[in-house]
């Protein structure tokens, strides 16, 4: 399941976000690039371990952790320093597969990828995620604030900016049910049964659903 969010930053976010994006200092993306995905990734990152990143880092974050419907469909186990990235005209991330596992003493397995935009996408021309599904090339470009969420394993790309700057933030999600299938059975089965409670009540099928959510939620967890 690809899943798109709106509104993920408030506009006074965003605002913080950018100026602080503005003065702070970007680096070469490759440092934070596998061995083969450095060949094709062609960008700029906010340098990590400065109070600048720190901040703006606290607030993507804390967007995350608020955000009902990325809570439910994901149900994040660990989720890896938010990536501040930069592309100006030229730039671009050919296709690529992002590392399996990532970390140095705590691992943190890839289950999920995200792309949260920052920049309006009137304000450049190119930039499009591009993810290769199993049912073809699918292309996105948010409203800043949005996000789109991912399993991590499709191979995707970002495509050539060609005028403008894109600005956007990137990480990756450990999920406490590690199969996109299941976590998907138990996205809808959640969805449901919060549905039926808020048109019926507490009813025994709402019991029977929230049973059988808990039941295959305690299968199917690694926590
Ligand atoms: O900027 C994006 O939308 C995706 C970046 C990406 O694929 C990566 O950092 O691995
Ligand atoms: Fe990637």
């Amino acid at each position: 399941m690809i899943l798109s969010i709106d509104n993920v930053l408030t506009a006074q976010e965003l605002e913080q976000i950018h100026v602080i994006l503005k003065t702070g200092e970007f680096v070469d993306g490759k440092l934070t690039a596998g061995t083969f995905a450095k060949t094709v990734k062609d960008n700029y990152q906010l340098k990590g371990n400065t109070d600048a990143a720190a901040e703006v880092k606290a607030v993507v974050n804390q967007a995350l952790k608020r955000n009902a419907l990325f809570q439910a469909a994901v149900r994040p186990k660990s989720i890896r320093p938010i990536l501040f990235s930069r592309y100006q005209p030229g730039m671009s991330y050919g296709l690529h597969t992002d590392n399996a596992l990532m970390g140095d003493e705590n691992l943190t397995r890839s289950d999920l990828s995200l792309t949260l935009f920052l920049s309006a996408p009137e304000s450049y021309s190119g930039g499009e995620l591009i993810i290769d599904t199993s049912l073809g090339e699918q292309s996105f470009k948010l409203n800043a604030g949005s996000m789109i969420v991912y399993p991590s394993t499709f191979l995707h790309c970002v495509s050539e900016v060609t005028e403008g700057i894109r600005l956007a933030a990137v990480t990756w999600v450990q999920s406490i049910v590690r199969d996109a299938d299941r976590r998907e059975i138990l996205f809808d089965l959640d969805t449901v049964r919060r549905a039926m409670f808020e048109k019926y009540g507490k009813t025994i099928e709402f019991d029977l659903l929230s049973k059988t959510h808990a039941n295959l939620l305690r299968k199917w967890a690694e926590v």
